[in-house]
């Protein structure tokens, strides 16, 4: 049993403003006495057009969003899971990754995922976005890796569609899943709780999802909504829809005899001999 800290911000293009946030998070988090914290998708920044997104976009080493995150994790023996931008491995790309990161309580970055599938959106009369424009996909699944709230299974915010991707890691016994997420309004309203909820009952593992929250800029705005559900589909902790006076942090016990009781209970066996195994 281990206490998690989920903190809800609104990311600008001001990386000094978004670690300050972030920073408002950690401290609450401390406070708290929790054994990690789950900032979310693209904490670092979020620009208001694909130009300012690239032209923001710097090495983990050179970032002072980054270094300041490691700081603090070392400064507290905190481990920190975050969303950040990157710049691609291909120095001619127009294109930067998409990271998840985790940094250890020694201040190390330790696990990387690169987004998987990319938010390219297109509804009559709301929100058009072409994710795939600025951001290249990753191409692997990240193997699930120990966290002091059990055996961590990392995903980015559209990849919350695509249920194979958490069935390849529950597979691999992960025990938490991680949605660090920048939902639209329209999409969010009609769909997160809902798949949220479907991830962790299919899979019968703890679902953390992060979330943006509020106006970013004059054509960004998120649907807030972080959350964090149990192994048996029950939310165990919600933020809103407004950013409020300053970042609210959910505060969650992670019991891993939940997920161990939950799948024993109720053992999901594929039928592999009939279709295939993710
Ligand atoms: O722009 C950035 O830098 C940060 N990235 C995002 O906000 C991404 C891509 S635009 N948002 C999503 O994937 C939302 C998915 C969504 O809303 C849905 O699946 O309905």
């Amino acid at each position: 049993m281990a206490l998690a800290a989920i903190g809800q911000i609104c990311s600008t293009a001001s990386m000094a403003h978004n670690l300050a946030q972030c920073r408002v998070v950690i401290k609450k988090a401390v406070a708290a006495g929790a054994k990690a914290v789950f900032l979310p998708e693209a904490s670092d920044y979020i620009g208001s057009s694909p130009d300012e997104s690239r032209s923001l976009c710097k090495p983990s080493s050179k970032s002072l969003f980054v270094l300041g995150l490691q700081e603090d994790a070392m400064k507290y023996s905190l481990p920190i899971s975050v969303g950040i931008h990157e710049p691609s491995d291909d120095p001619k790309s127009k294109r930067i990754k998409n990271t998840l990161i985790w940094i250890n309580e020694k201040g190390e970055i330790t696990q990387k995922y690169q987004k998987l599938h990319l938010f390219d959106l297109e509804i009559e009369g709301g929100p058009v976005m072409k994710e795939s424009d600025v951001v290249e996909p990753g191409s692997k699944i990240l193997a699930p890796f120990e966290s002091p709230v059990g055996r961590i299974g990392a995903m980015i915010c559209f990849d919350l569609r695509f249920p194979e991707i958490s069935l390849a890691l529950k597979r691999q016994n992960a025990d938490v899943l991680l949605y660090p997420s920048a939902f639209t309004p329209t999409t969010g309203k009609a769909h997160w709780l809902s798949l949220l909820r479907a991830r962790a009952i299919e899979c019968e593992a703890f679902v953390i999802a992060a979330a943006q929250v509020g106006t970013h800029n004059a054509k960004r705005t998120s649907y807030g909504h972080s959350t964090v559900i149990n192994p048996w589909g029950e939310v165990i902790g919600e933020l809103g829809g407004d950013l409020g006076e300053e970042p609210e942090i959910i505060l969650a016990q992670i019991d891993l005899d939940k997920v161990k009781k939950t799948r024993r209970e109720m053992p999901l066996l594929r039928r592999t001999d009939v279709y295939p195994e993710l």
